[in-house]
């Protein structure tokens, strides 16, 4: 039974879900990275919100971990590479938590207009301050939207419900998405000209960290309303702090802070300046909506082996799993053959697909055909790491779909480039569940790649294959299954050859003297 480890606060049904569908769960939230390290080792699984920090450190600890999920959309707390090279699949519920976060942009922004969190506090201190509070409309008002996602599109919804225009920087808003939204689409500068409220919805990304840098600051109308609901770090926040000490900022509203949590902040007591830690996504609605849906999601995994809302493998849904399981281990075969056959010589890999195999979603397939060449390399690749351990080792990747009818109903092909040329192999389903290898280097062979198997290619001729049944008996090497292979009579024959266990160097080279013998390998699978 796999277990997950909930390491953050979230909502029970979190929990619950995971318990229903059989996979044990512990809650231990508020741990030191020392405490989390020292048990991470027992989960297959890990849920968290935001103040799980998963560094390298934790994920070398997590010897069992196959998947993360990020109940909430930033990921900024996991280090992603470190997973990927792991092999562990990281997960976030990128819609669950936006109307929530757009929803609290919006609240703070009418925060900001009317200098309501002052106003009230004064009122409580018995002031009735009635004349210290000249507050702006938002109707008519230009809203800068940086950053038109998920969020910024509904913040840009709910303003143009509010009577305001909305200009927005994306340098990935087509022109068609800004029509339909309803935005403007413009340049930073130009945004940074005309808004009397900015909002910024994006990663924080080297491209996006101190958006609203001193220079831009600058740049912004005189009275601009700053409001940041998105990551920390995207405002430079001294610059800010003398924005709002001048007056050129009439106000500004953090969400999000560079260093969380923020304990202590120039910004703190300035006025016109207001915060929450990091409040954005804590709605009833949007912690139900990302508990369930990391717990289905994490479940959907560990079960069956569906991905969705992965950040660093292609997704893979429950419906397309159960079929993409068998052409993934066919996938797997294929790769490994190539990998145990030509290893180091590898400089590119072609995955093609015909038939059947056509319809499916190709990038699964390709991870699993990595998956198997990069494991003659180590023995914990798996389809998360090796695409990234097959670019790091610099392996041209390619993925074909033909639409063509070929010999099978289905088929997937694997063509290695050597310095010495193209070499392919190729598989099908049999009865669209059972792998099996069809071809070999351009020969018809059909065989089951399964457990200690021996290659062996000769020179056709009457006689090889009792010489080589002999040899075999004489050291007691008994054999399973035998498949045979020739590219013309007389020419190049491969004998692939199921053993019942490992075979010693001995007898491998008792092989190779017989004669006709051009190579004889020693080939393992799962
Ligand atoms: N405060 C909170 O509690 C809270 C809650 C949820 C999400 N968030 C954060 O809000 C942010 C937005 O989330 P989302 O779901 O809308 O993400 P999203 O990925 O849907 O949208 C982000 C947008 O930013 C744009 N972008 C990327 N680089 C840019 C750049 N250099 N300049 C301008 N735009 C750029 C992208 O094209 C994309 O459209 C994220 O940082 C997320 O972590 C915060
Ligand atoms: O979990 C939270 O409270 C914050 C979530 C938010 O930062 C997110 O990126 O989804």
């Amino acid at each position: 039974m796999p277990k997950v480890l909930i390491s953050d606060k979230m909502d029970p049904r979190a929990a619950a879900i995971f318990r229903e569908r059989g996979i044990e769960v512990d809650e231990i939230t508020g741990q030191t990275p020392e405490e989390l390290k020292a048990i991470i080792g027992q989960y297959d699984g890990l849920a968290i919100r935001s103040s799980t920090k998963v560094t390298k450190d934790i994920l070398d600890a997590a010897t069992n971990l196959k998947v993360i999920g990020r109940a909430g959309i930033g990921v900024d707390n996991v280090d992603i590479p470190a997973a990927s090279a792991k092999g562990v699949i990281v997960m976030n519920t990128p819609f669950g938590n936006s109307i929530t976060t757009a929803e609290h942009a919006i609240a703070l922004m009418f925060a900001l207009a009317r200098q309501l969190p002052e106003a009230n506090a004064q009122t409580q201190q018995g002031l009735w301050p009635k004349n210290g509070f000249m507050g702006v409309e938002v109707t008519g008002k230009t809203l800068g939207l940086i950053g038109a996602g998920n969020i910024g599109s509904i913040v840009a919804s709910r303003a143009l419900g509010l009577k305001m225009k909305v200009v927005a920087f994306d340098p990935f808003l087509t022109p068609e998405r800004a029509v339909e939204m309803g935005v403007e689409k413009a340049d930073l500068d130009t945004l940074l000209a005309k808004a009397d409220f900015i909002t910024l919805h994006t990663p924080l990304t080297d491209q996006t960290r101190n958006i609203l840098s001193k220079e831009n600051l600058a740049k912004t109308k005189k009275g601009v309303r700053i409001i940041n609901c998105a990551r920390g770090g995207l405002v430079d926040e001294a610059a800010l702090k003398e924005a709002l000490d001048s007056g050129h900022v009439a106000g500004a509203a953090l969400d999000v802070f560079a260093t969380e949590p923020a304990k202590e902040s120039p910004l703190f007591g300035t006025p016109n300046f207001i915060c929450t830690p990091h409040l954005g996504a804590s709605t009833d609605e949007a912690q139900v909506n990302v508990a369930l849906q990391v717990a289905e999601q994490l479940s959907d995994y560990l079960l069956d082996g569906g991905i969705t809302n992965a950040l660093n493998v292609p997704s893979l849904s429950a419906e397309e799993a159960p079929k993409l399981k068998p052409y993934m281990a066919l996938a797997e075969e294929l790769g490994s053959l190539v990998g145990q056959l030509e290893g180091d010589k590898i400089q590119g890999v072609s995955v093609e697909v015909e038939g059947h195999a056509a319809e499916l979603n190709q990038k699964p397939i390709t991870a699993a055909v990595l998956a198997g060449l990069m494991r003659v390399y180590s023995d914990t690749v798996n389809m998360v790491n090796a695409p990234f351990l097959a670019k790091e080792r610099g392996l041209d990747v390619r993925e074909v779909r033909h639409d063509r009818e070929g010999d099978y109903q289905t088929l997937v092909r694997v063509t290695v480039k050597t310095e010495a040329g193209d070499k392919s192999v190729a598989g099908t389903l049999f009865g669209n569940a059972q792998p099996r290898l069809v071809e070999l280097f351009g020969i018809k062979v059909e065989a089951d790649l399964a457990g200690h198997m021996l290659y062996i290619v000769n020179q056709d001729a009457p006689g090889f294959i009792g010489r080589l049944g002999s040899t075999l008996g004489e050291a007691n090497v008994n054999i399973g299954t035998f498949h045979l292979g020739r590219r013309n009579q007389g020419g190049e024959a491969v004998l692939l050859l199921s053993v019942d266990g490992a075979v010693s160097e001995e007898v491998l080279a008792d092989i190779c003297k017989l004669t006709g013998v051009k190579t004889v390998k020693l080939l393992r699978f799962a």
